[in-house]
């Protein structure tokens, strides 16, 4: 497929995945995540092997729908006139392995980005974590950018986990969800935890919650928590 072959109800949900990428860039600088243009969300077309990512390099303020990418699932890209995040290999290879993942999210947000660069996982040591994570948040290897190594690093750290981010070692944060929304909440959810251990721990000692109550915990924010 080339530039300009997507046709009907695809083209229709394209246009509908690009304004939702597009927006949920927004909140990326909202929750002042990023810094210049170091993060990118992306999205998977649903009824297609595509997937919608943010350009390379520009500025959230100049972001627009038509100027998101659309890519196969290998980061060859089929629409757009711009070149994709420097991320996308990464992005493609979680949505190739797993298929449950529906949006991702990278930022350089700084508390969270601190741990990494400790190579520190972040404890849970707060209700919010055991909530929105399961448990502790997980670092994943070093990896360069670009190439499938940072997308293998995030899916072999996080299959089988409950936590939805990775602190990926002296890099960042990468987040996914069943939606690209859901991921952008976890890397602000993240962003926020690393911020509150922190600070925790330079007044003292962690206590740790105990796996039963982190299992309650996650079990009553993931079925029960806000409108059903
Ligand atoms: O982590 C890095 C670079 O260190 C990258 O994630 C970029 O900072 C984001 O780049 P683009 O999405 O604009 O290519």
């Amino acid at each position: 497929m080339s530039s300009g072959e997507l046709t009907g109800t695809i083209s229709d949900t394209v246009a509908r995945i690009r304004q939702e990428v597009c927006r949920l860039h927004e909140q990326l600088t909202r929750w002042e995540l990023v810094t210049w243009t170091s993060g990118n969300v992306s999205a998977r077309v649903p009824g297609a092997d595509l997937m919608v990512i943010k350009p390379s390099g520009v500025s959230y303020d100049d972001l627009t729908p038509e100027s998101m990418v659309v890519t196969t699932l290998h980061g060859d890209v089929v629409d757009g006139n711009h070149s994709p995040s420097s991320d996308t290999d990464a992005h493609a290879y979680v949505y190739r392995h797993m298929p449950q993942v529906n949006g991702v999210v990278h930022t350089h947000s700084p508390y969270a980005t601190a741990w990494a660069a400790r190579d520190e996982a972040i404890p849970c040591v707060l209700t919010a974590m055991a909530d929105e994570f399961g448990g502790e948040i997980p670092v994943g290897p070093f990896a360069l950018i670009g190439g499938d190594d940072i997308g293998k690093g995030i899916v072999a750290t996080l299959d089988g986990h409950r936590s939805p981010a990775v602190l990926m070692r002296n890099h960042g944060v990468f987040t996914i969800g069943a939606s690209a929304k859901a991921a952008v909440k976890a890397a602000v959810m993240c962003e926020d935890v690393a911020r509150t251990v922190h600070i925790a721990r330079t007044g003292g000692p962690l206590v740790p919650i105990e796996p039963h109550h982190i299992d309650a915990l996650y079990e009553r924010y993931q079925g029960v928590y806000g409108q059903r």
